[in-house]
């Protein structure tokens, strides 16, 4: 079963008098356990896809299934809170706060259940995604960029959600960074049994994912 389900999406844009369309009739299911990703022409509407996937935005017609359910059913906020977490490009971290800090903003904000001792489930999340426990104590402002994603990852796996949604999140990377960020969301897909949906501008990031979308003038097809 999908844990992720879109059915008859419509999304428009008003151009002047027109309607610009970004999605049109658009049918997609995601699964655990794999990689996937998007990839589109500049203004094709890949974030805006991810943000309906994320409750962010809503769709002017169809719907979205989380586990089966409407998540407008679930509640918006629920489902932010609880369901997914998103990794942006430019990370979005508290910047006067820690690396750890910033993972403990979440954990304290979600009705799932967590272990209690939190704030070492948030040093070890670090550890594992790269970011031993001085850079994990350290203002993020005074991380690299790399140092930054990884937090942010670190982050988007605190609550313990099946779904992680990335928007373009190694545009701000080299080339190195961004293949070991890659690696990440290879082993959250295949040893965590995460479902990652990630929006890329790279095609070497598409040929490595389980499986690719390409967003053109309204359509998701499979990418070959
Ligand atoms: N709030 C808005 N109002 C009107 N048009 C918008 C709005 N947000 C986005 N658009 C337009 O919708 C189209 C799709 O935008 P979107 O950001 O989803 O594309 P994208 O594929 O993610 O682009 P990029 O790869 O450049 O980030 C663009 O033409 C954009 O200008």
């Amino acid at each position: 079963m999908a844990i992720l389900k879109a059915r008859k999406l419509d999304y428009f844009y008003q151009d002047g008098d027109k309607l610009r369309y970004i999605l049109k009739n658009t049918n997609v299911d995601f699964d655990t356990g794999t990689f996937y990703t998007i990839v589109g022409q500049s203004g094709s509407g890949k974030t805006t896809l991810l943000s309906l996937l994320g409750g962010l935005d809503t769709p002017k017609k169809g719907s979205i299934y989380y586990n089966n359910k409407n998540i407008s059913q679930i509640g918006f906020e629920n489902y932010r809170r609880n369901d997914i977490s998103i990794i942006f490009q430019h990370y979005n971290l508290i910047p006067y706060l820690t690396g750890v800090e910033n993972v403990l903003v979440p954990m304290s904000i979600t009705d799932n259940e967590l272990p209690e001792d939190y704030t070492k489930v948030a040093y070890n999340l670090l550890d594992y995604i790269g970011i031993g426990k001085d850079k994990a104590s350290r203002v993020v402002n005074r991380l690299s960029g790399g140092e930054q994603q990884r937090v942010a990852i670190a982050r988007a796996l605190a609550t313990n959600v099946d779904i992680i949604l990335a928007d373009e999140p190694t545009g701000n990377l080299d080339e190195e960074m961004e293949q070991e960020i890659v690696e990440i969301f290879k082993l959250l897909a295949h040893e965590h049994n995460k479902c990652v949906i990630v929006v890329t501008h790279s095609q070497e990031i598409a040929q490595q994912s389980d499986k690719a979308f390409l967003l053109k003038k309204g359509v998701l097809k499979e990418y070959e």
